[in-house]
């Protein structure tokens, strides 16, 4: 599984995070080569730009069947690069796939607006034209659908784009590259740079005046950054960052229910989600049943390679993996018990962390207040609804949230008070390429899918027309 680009060079190795086994080698992109890719795509932009929504929308669709046809080659490549099991990652190519179709039905009924100004005499018109050349940025946790939900609605709006993939993870990005071309979108006018110098390269491209958009997703702390370098030249920004997200369960719940929620929301790729439960918050009348059920759940959980029909693969790296263990240390020196957790072969590399479940855990508890991204699931207690609120909002974050309520009265009551961009009723997955993800507070600015994140890479320009 080798994979080389144009670019210089300069080369690096991309592992396997379940065996350390390198998988792919790809050209090590420095500012300049990227500068290089930057200048494609500003020179395809014009042309791009003016292609008939129609057309666009048709390769976009061939991109989508491009996609779907590739799907045990796409699977393969990121379980390879990411860790992630076999049937998590056939997954992701169906949802990163269907970015590329829904964009194909969006690029051709961008709207405008046709209005008479209330003093009369004037027609107020509203078109929206591309942004321009967008650079956009991914992370290795979702290989192929981070880089479909920025790379779909900005071809899909006329601009044409750069994107650079997490180091861990280039392979599926420079697949899904091929598959654009082979669809029809034209050399240059999507370029994927991988590099091991994030930092030079995309700022070369922040300050760089052909580059009108900047798409991020990844830590907030990263995004941070980023939002200052962009400030210099009022770049128009899109963030999508970190989580922290609350789990409640009413004491109404269907129990078995908001287990089987709670495996998709808190085990998903292995908990390495920004969307993915954080902390659980059980009403003290359903807690025993819920922990029960939910740690049988977990100790049922096979952790193994992803190709080997294992539920929970690798993390991304050793580094992240020490850092989930020593959350769970911290937990369990102030107090907290662990009250289930799945078997690891001692065979397996560092890289493999035990799906657990924690119990006594004080709020404050770093593994409460940290984004853990990772297999552990802090389980908390409440009683008094206000206090859950307060407990739950008490972060940065401002992702997703999750409540599980047997009355839609008492569910939509406690998820109308959660700080968070969404909010999942009775449901364990928010992700959908048609419903707007994104988050509020310092989990971001902007929306991506639906209607909403085809307007983040739309400029509105308003005609202001005599018209008696
Ligand atoms: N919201 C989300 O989806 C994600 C959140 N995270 C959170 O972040 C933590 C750390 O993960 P990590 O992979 O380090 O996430 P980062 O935010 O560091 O990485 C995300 C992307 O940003 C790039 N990047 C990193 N530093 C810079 C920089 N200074 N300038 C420009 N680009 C940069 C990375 O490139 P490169 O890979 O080459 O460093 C990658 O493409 C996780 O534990 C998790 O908590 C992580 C990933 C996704
Ligand atoms: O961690 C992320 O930013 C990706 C969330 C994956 C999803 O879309 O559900």
């Amino acid at each position: 599984m080798e994979r080389a680009h144009a670019g210089g060079a300069a080369t690096f190795d991309v592992t396997d995070p379940a065996t350390g086994a390198v998988v792919g080698t790809v050209a090590d992109h420095g500012p300049h080569s990227a500068l290089q890719a930057l200048g494609e795509a500003h020179d395809a932009f014009p042309s791009w730009s003016a292609t008939p929504p129609r057309r666009r929308s048709e390769i976009l669709t061939g991109a989508h069947r491009g996609m779907i046809a590739a799907k045990d080659r796409l699977a393969a490549l990121i379980v390879a690069e990411n860790g992630k099991s076999r049937a998590d990652a056939e997954a992701e190519v169906g949802y990163a796939a269907e970015f590329f179709r829904w964009y194909a039905e969006e690029a051709v009924r961008i709207p405008g607006h046709f209005g008479t100004a209330p003093g009369g005499g004037v027609r107020n018109v509203v078109s929206r034209a591309p942004v321009g050349v967008a650079a956009l940025i991914t992370p290795w946790n979702f290989p192929a659908a981070m880089a479909t939900r920025k790379l779909a609605p900005a071809l899909a709006a006329g601009c044409t784009a750069v994107l650079k993939p997490a180091a861990e993870t280039p392979l599926t990005a420079l697949a899904i590259e091929e598959i654009l071309l082979e669809a029809g979108v034209p050399e240059g006018a999507v370029r994927v740079v991988p590099t091991t110098a994030a930092a030079p390269v995309v700022s070369a491209w922040i300050a760089d005046r052909r580059v009108r958009k900047l798409s991020f997703t990844g830590s907030t702390g990263v995004g941070r950054t980023l939002l200052s370098q962009c400030a210099d030249r009022v770049l128009n920004t899109s963030m999508e960052l970190g989580g922290n997200a609350p789990f409640v369960v009413a004491e109404d719940a269907d129990i078995d229910a908001a287990v089987q929620g709670a495996m998709i929301a808190k085990f998903r790729n292995s908990g390495q989600a920004c969307t993915a439960a954080n902390r659980f918050y059980v009403h003290r009348r359903v807690a025993d049943a819920f922990v029960e059920r939910f740690g049988r759940a977990v100790e049922a959980l096979k952790v193994g390679p992803g190709e080997q029909g294992a539920d929970i693969g690798p993390v991304i790296s050793e580094r992240q993996a020490d850092g989930i263990r020593s959350l769970v240390e911290s937990a369990v020196a102030d107090g907290a018990r662990v009250a289930h957790r799945a078997e690891v072969s001692p065979d397996l590399p560092r890289t493999f962390v035990a799906p657990t479940v924690l119990t006594g855990v004080a709020p404050d508890a770093a593994v409460v207040r940290e984004e853990v991204f990772g297999p552990v699931a802090p389980v908390l207690v409440w009683e008094d609804e206000d206090e859950l609120v307060e407990q739950a909002n008490a972060t940065e974050y401002g992702l997703a949230s999750y409540v599980y309520a047997g009355s839609a009265d008492a569910a939509m009551r406690i998820g109308e008070r959660l700080e968070a961009g969404m909010v999942g009723i009775n449901r364990g997955l928010v992700s959908d390429p048609s419903a707007p993800f994104g988050g509020v507070k310092q989990s971001g600015l902007g929306r991506e899918g639906a209607d909403l994140g085809l307007d983040e890479y739309l400029e509105p320009t308003y005609f202001s027309v005599a018209w008696s």
